[in-house]
């Protein structure tokens, strides 16, 4: 296996009694790499995410790991509304995960505080927003830096604004080095995230084409804003591809493609930033 290679799947087939759900599939996860999983109700989206995080044995063929110690956190495609706070939960699952416990302690601070999500010691996540939940199931799946992070829906039933903010949290993680693979229904995510698509139709796997995306790639926006250089500074670091300058008029240009267009904007407003204008142009590609 090559260094860079996490996860391999090996001509993987998977029955549920004697019905026939993913056949000879081979799939190879890279450091680096964030996927995204496509597929009708039922084509065996969740059993593939299951089989490559070890939760469901195969039918056939091989499931190979970089070795023994790689983390791979999952994250369901719901929560359950548990009677306990996030705090109780977390704590638990880390306890079976064996992190000592004042590291267990710390890291539980520090993933409220990545995720935005007050660290609450009365509030039981039976009573937690959907939003909420699924910060709380993206912390579980975090809480050892994972090496993949494998997702179930994770946008299923959020509004935009918690999207938005769980697409940024993703970003992030991304950025500290953990490769994603995600099963999604809708194509944002693959839009600002991914690497590549795979589609699952009739049990087989399948790359997209990458003519499908560039029709977005070929919009650019510019927004002209008043901003500070420290709040500049922290958007390019959540956002690497997007460029700025100053213009003559004295604001500040930014110019990004349509895969950071949500994201962006709703953490540049977020961040206090004050919009002049924002043009969207058409670039011939
Ligand atoms: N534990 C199980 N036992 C028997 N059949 C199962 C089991 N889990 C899933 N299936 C069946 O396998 C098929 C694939 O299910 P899976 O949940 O992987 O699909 P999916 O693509 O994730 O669907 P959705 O988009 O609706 O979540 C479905 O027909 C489902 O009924």
């Amino acid at each position: 296996m090559k260094s860079d290679v996490l996860v391999t799947l090996e001509e993987v087939s998977k029955k549920y009694a004697s019905r026939d759900v993913l056949t000879d599939i081979s799939l190879t996860i890279k450091q680096g790499d964030c996927i995204a999983l496509r597929g009708s109700n039922g084509s065996g989206k969740s059993t593939l995410l299951r089989i490559v995080s070890g939760l469901i044995p195969l039918t056939s063929g091989q499931r190979l790991l970089k070795h023994s110690k790689l983390v791979i956190g999952y994250t369901p495609d719901r929560l359950a509304k548990l009677r306990m706070t996030s705090t109780e939960y977390l704590t638990h699952m880390g306890r079976i995960c064996n992190i000592p416990k004042k590291d267990l302690q710390d890291r539980i601070k520090e993933l409220h505080a990545f995720f935005n999500l007050e660290q609450n010691y009365s509030l039981k996540m039976i009573n937690y927003s959907k939003g909420m939940l699924q910060k709380v199931n993206l912390m579980q799946a975090t809480i050892q830096t994972p090496d993949l992070l494998v997702l179930d829906e994770p946008f299923s039933g959020l509004d935009k604004e918690s999207i938005a903010h769980l697409l940024t949290s993703l970003k992030k993680i991304k950025a500290e080095g953990t490769a994603i693979l995600a099963a999604v229904h809708d194509p944002l995510l693959a839009s600002q995230l991914v690497s590549h698509t795979y589609w699952i139709r009739e049990g087989k796997l399948k790359l997209e084409r990458v003519e499908s995306i560039p029709s977005e790639l070929s919009v650019i926006f510019e927004l002209e804003c008043v901003i500070r250089q420290e709040i500049i500074d922290s958007l390019t670091s959540l956002f690497p591809d997007i460029a700025w300058k100053t213009v003559d008029n004295g604001f500040v240009r930014f110019s990004f493609t349509q895969k950071d267009y949500s994201a962006f904007l709703v953490e540049f407003i977020h961040k206090g930033g004050e919009i002049i204008s924002l043009q969207r142009k058409e670039r011939s590609v």
